[in-house]
């Protein structure tokens, strides 16, 4: 990627996202390393933002930075849970999900990463779809009794990841998978990005999500959070939420070799380039 002229590179890059000069200090750290990006629901329904987060990973794409892609769809599903009253549950942040609500998560997902896949499209960057129906590429076994169609990860394809790759299309993975019986589960996206960075010994996980980082008690920014801490603000219910599957996923990316886990603000112009190309990194770093 260090042979990009800096002409090119000022074709690629956004005129409000980092400058050239800066980028080029940051392109050869990331040679040939795989970037495992999640954004949540509560940012991708924000057509702005929606489309600001396509514009940067095709600019990623173009730089010459391997992408993976995975979405939420939290807010959606809601949405769509709302208008056919139907209520939902959440244990410690994840869904209660039963068979009528399984089948409604995944209608709703696979139609978003439908979206996300033609905006990149349109951006000319070449993807792949990942759900439950295409692609699949992940094994599950249910998290919990109380939880119904919520799975936890036991196995993720990586060699399916890494073709897909190698023929220079961008992963976009829906948070769902398959049981050994095919049956179709739900999974947080938080989740899916942790377990497909381990799995691929990512250089880097970025989730981008709609708050400044992680929060303290007075709704301040904690720069950098270790297990101790986070497991005190979980106790004194200051981390609550989606936050707590969350921060706890990221934790244990942090101790099972990913080098940088980073929750970042997807409100912000272009969060993720700035993140990855310059000095101005911001949002909460997690460390073991
Ligand atoms: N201590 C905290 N710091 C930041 N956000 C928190 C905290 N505790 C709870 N949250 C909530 O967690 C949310 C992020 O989780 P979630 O809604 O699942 O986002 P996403 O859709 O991006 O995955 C924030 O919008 C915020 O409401
Ligand atoms: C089990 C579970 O809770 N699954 C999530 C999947 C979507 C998700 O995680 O979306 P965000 O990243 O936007 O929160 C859900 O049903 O909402």
């Amino acid at each position: 990627m260090s042979s990009l002229k800096e002409e090119e590179l000022k074709n690629i890059l956004p005129k409000d996202g980092p400058t050239v000069k800066e980028v080029k200090k940051y392109l050869e750290k990331y040679n040939d390393e795989f970037i495992v990006i999640k954004c949540g629901g509560s940012v991708l329904v924000d057509s702005k933002l929606f489309k600001i987060f396509i514009e940067d990973v095709a600019v990623l794409k173009k730089l010459g930075f391997n992408p993976i892609v995975i979405h939420g769809g939290g807010k959606r599903i809601n949405n769509k849970l709302g208008e056919l009253n139907i209520k939902s549950d959440f244990i410690n942040g994840l869904r209660v999900t039963d068979k009528n609500t399984i089948n409604i998560v995944e209608d709703v997902l696979i139609e978003f990463n439908k979206e996300i896949v033609n905006a990149l499209t349109d951006q000319s960057c070449e993807t792949r779809r990942i759900t439950s129906k295409e692609y699949n590429i992940i094994t599950v076994k249910p998290e919990s009794d109380k939880l119904g169609f919520v799975g936890t990860p036991t196995h993720i394809k990586t060699n399916v990841l890494k073709e897909i790759i190698k023929v220079n299309e961008v992963p976009v993975v829906a948070p769902l998978g398959l049981d050994e019986n095919n049956q179709t589960f739900n999974i947080n996206a938080d989740t899916v990005a942790g377990s497909v960075a381990k799995e691929l010994k990512a250089r880097r996980l970025m989730i981008i999500s709609d708050v400044e980082g992680v929060l303290d008690s007075e709704k301040k920014l904690i720069p950098e959070i270790n297990s101790k801490k986070a497991n005190e603000l979980i106790d004194q219910e200051v981390i609550s939420g989606g936050m707590i599957p969350k921060i706890k996923n990221c934790l244990d990316v942090a101790s099972n070799g990913v080098k940088a886990v980073v929750i970042i603000d997807g409100r912000k112009n272009h969060s993720l380039l700035f993140e990855l190309l310059s000095d101005k990194g911001s949002g909460t770093l997690i460390r073991e």
